[in-house]
């Protein structure tokens, strides 16, 4: 897998943003090394799993890549990286060629394989069978050749991660780390009442039913009505109860009454101090989701987030009830989603108290005005300066509603 040309990364705000803090915006347009599988533990073990992934990899690769678990979180199984065969220059081969579009090229050097939809051209003469060098057109020019009927098996890519494409089952799910790692910090308890705003397509809600043991209750809203359907499909493959998802628009769920005990059924939009517990894992830039091959993010979208950012942790916090848990994420390492927000809510809010988001996996939150030292270390960011573990970008912060 290579690029029809280098991939640079052009967003000149975003450019602007990250290059004053020193960030090697190159970071953004690498793959992560580590891939990672949230192993569903109300149906197997981590070891077992890591036995069935260590059998498939076996004798694939002159030598196969780390397989490996985290002692601090037992769900989670992590594949390191393969050593790039020599053979993967494409002046050295004469093989024909495959044209793919950015995304698909994305997914290509995070270890996907290729279906027909990726593919915008082939070689004319390409067989059955055939060993092709793939290609992504990182220009936007390429038209798309063929409509249907083209797969690729990947062997390997220029990013070094496995080619084994998504091995995602009712006993695994393919998920990034830090996503892994919010949920850990949302710390869902049995029988609580819980709020996922933003739940599409259900990954983190499932992971909060799980380590529920599906006992309590889950309400998942998402306002994109097409996306529902992703996280009913995943509760019905995982078999869980606890969940009751509803398309809804999260700014809109607080209904502004108080809660009286008088109903029983929980929908939205809901009365003050309703949960125990609320995720928000917002609407984000996705500007961590490496590697980033084309920017598309417009100055005019990057302004819109923080907004809705805003109004959603409003909602969140009227919803919770006294001594109730927020935990505020984004797929983003852009500081006005992540660190001002954090700062924004905490002189809003005057009864919300920031926690330190433990378990820390990532590096401390950026400077930002209006955060002290102490704060910055409580929250949990993953991004260039993250060493321990090259996965995507992302962004971490609990907070407490405090009694009154
Ligand atoms: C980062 S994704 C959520 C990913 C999800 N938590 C998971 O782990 O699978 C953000 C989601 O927010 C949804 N969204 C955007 N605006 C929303 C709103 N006002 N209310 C509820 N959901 C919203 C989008 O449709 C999208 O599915």
């Amino acid at each position: 897998m290579f690029y029809l040309k280098s991939p640079l990364f052009h967003c000149p705000l975003v450019e602007l943003q990250l290059s004053k803090r020193n960030f090697d915006l190159t970071w953004l347009c690498t793959a992560p090394s580590i891939t990672t599988y949230r192993v569903n533990l109300l149906q197997t073990t981590t070891e077992c799993y890591k036995d069935y992934v260590e059998n498939l990899l076996k004798g694939r690769y002159k030598s196969s890549p780390k397989i490996y678990t985290l002692s601090d979180l037992p769900e989670v199984l992590c594949i390191g990286s393969v050593s790039t065969p020599e053979t993967l220059k494409p002046s050295m081969i004469e093989q024909r060629e495959i044209i793919v579009d950015d995304c698909c090229g994305a997914a290509v050097l995070r270890g996907a394989h290729i279906y027909a939809v990726g593919v915008l051209a082939m070689e004319s003469g390409t067989k059955l069978h055939d060993i092709v060098n793939v290609y992504a057109d990182l220009t936007g020019k390429c038209k798309k050749g063929a409509k249907t009927g083209i797969a690729v098996e990947m062997l390997n890519t220029v990013s070094s991660v496995p080619s084994i494409g998504d091995l995602s089952s009712a006993k695994a799910l393919l998920q990034n780390l830090p996503s892994i790692v919010c949920v850990r910090v949302l710390n869902p308890q049995k029988n609580e009442i819980i709020l996922d705003m933003c739940a599409a397509p259900g990954n983190k809600t499932t992971h909060i039913a799980e380590l529920m043991e599906d006992k309590g209750v889950i309400l998942a809203l998402d306002k994109t009505v097409n996306r529902i359907a992703l996280i009913e499909e995943k509760i019905k493959k995982y078999n869980l109860n606890s969940i009751n998802v509803y398309a809804y628009d999260a700014t809109k769920s607080f209904n502004g009454k108080l809660n009286s005990e008088s109903s029983n059924e929980i929908k939205p939009p809901f009365k003050a101090e309703t949960f125990d517990r609320v995720l928000l894992d917002a609407p984000c830039s996705g500007l961590g989701n490496r590697p980033i091959l084309v920017v598309k993010t417009t100055a005019k979208m990057l302004d819109s987030y923080p907004k809705i950012q805003r109004k959603l942790v409003s909602n969140a916090v009227a919803l919770l009830k006294p001594g109730g848990c927020l935990v505020y994420s984004t797929c983003s390492i852009n500081t006005s989603e992540n660190e001002e927000i954090v700062a924004w809510a905490l002189a809003k809010h005057s009864n919300l108290e920031l926690k330190e988001a433990v378990p820390i996996f990532g590096s401390r939150a950026l400077p930002c005005q209006g955060l002290t030292e102490r704060q910055r270390d409580m929250l949990q960011r993953f991004s260039p300066d993250t060493k321990k573990f090259d996965t995507v970008g992302f962004f971490i912060a609990k907070f407490v509603k405090k009694p009154i």
